[in-house]
């Protein structure tokens, strides 16, 4: 079966998305990561990107003022031009408008770092600290208008330890996102994970659609 193109969209350094680029390596893998698009020229990523001989593109979202649609016009363009079959959010902090989540349904997820639908938006390590649960951890879910909101493909836990600083429990969130989001990307690029409705069905190998999955 051909493999998948896929678009990573990242902001920063792209751990995440160095976690799916090592998973593409194995030929077995459903996706090829085809691209990697910036919305910051200076995005860490793109270097490290480019260091695996992947393909790079910036569309700076200052370059469109405050004309969000405009910016996602181009970003759309990108994605065709390099005949883009799925998107990956990869600490892609932009908030994207209707025209590109409807543009790109079913094809287009993201990780959030946290147990959706727990601590959807920023900041989620301090507010889980603050709030004091025992349990927190990543999620990877299908992109919808509403933020952090559409249907989930897997999750997974960490323990909240008794002294954690935020930076302590986002590493460890980190470990685990680094595991997920590749099992998540194979199993949609492996349609595997299919949007129904408002839920995901799935025929996981390793990990069904919707399982929670332990480090
Ligand atoms: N329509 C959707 N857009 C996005 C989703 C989504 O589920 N639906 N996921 C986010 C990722 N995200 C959290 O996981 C997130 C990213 C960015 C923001 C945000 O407030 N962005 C600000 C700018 C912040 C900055 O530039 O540093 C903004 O866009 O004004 C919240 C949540 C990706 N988009
Ligand atoms: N709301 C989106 C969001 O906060 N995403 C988070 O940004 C980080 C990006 O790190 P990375 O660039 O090293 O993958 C990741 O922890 C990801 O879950």
């Amino acid at each position: 079966m051909s493999r998948r193109k896929t678009a990573i969209l990242i902001s920063g350094r792209g751990s995440n998305m160095g976690a799916l680029i090592s998973a593409a390596m194995s030929p077995d893998y459903p996706a090829e990561i085809a691209l990697v698009l910036s919305n910051r020229p200076d995005a860490k990523g793109l270097e490290r990107a480019a260091e695996f001989g992947i393909p790079t593109a910036v569309v700076d979202h200052t370059d469109f003022s405050e004309d969000r649609e405009a910016f996602e016009r181009q970003v759309d363009a990108v994605l065709k031009d390099h005949k883009i079959e799925i998107v990956a959010l990869a600490g892609f902090m932009r908030i994207l408008t209707p025209f590109l989540v409807n543009a790109w349904a079913n094809r287009m997820i993201n990780i959030h770092p946290a147990l959706l639908p727990s601590f959807k938006g920023l900041a989620t390590h301090e507010r889980a600290l603050e709030e004091g649960v025992k349990l927190h951890g990543a999620t990877v879910h299908f992109v919808s208008a509403e933020m952090d909101d559409g249907p989930i493909i897997i999750q997974g836990a960490v323990p909240v330890l008794d002294r954690d600083t935020p930076d302590a429990l986002a590493a460890r969130v980190l470990e685990v996102e680094h595991k997920i989001y590749p099992k998540a990307l194979a199993l949609v690029a492996g349609g595997k994970a299919k949007v129904t409705g408002a839920r995901v069905t799935s025929g996981g190998d390793d990990a069904d659609a919707g399982d929670l999955v332990w480090p």
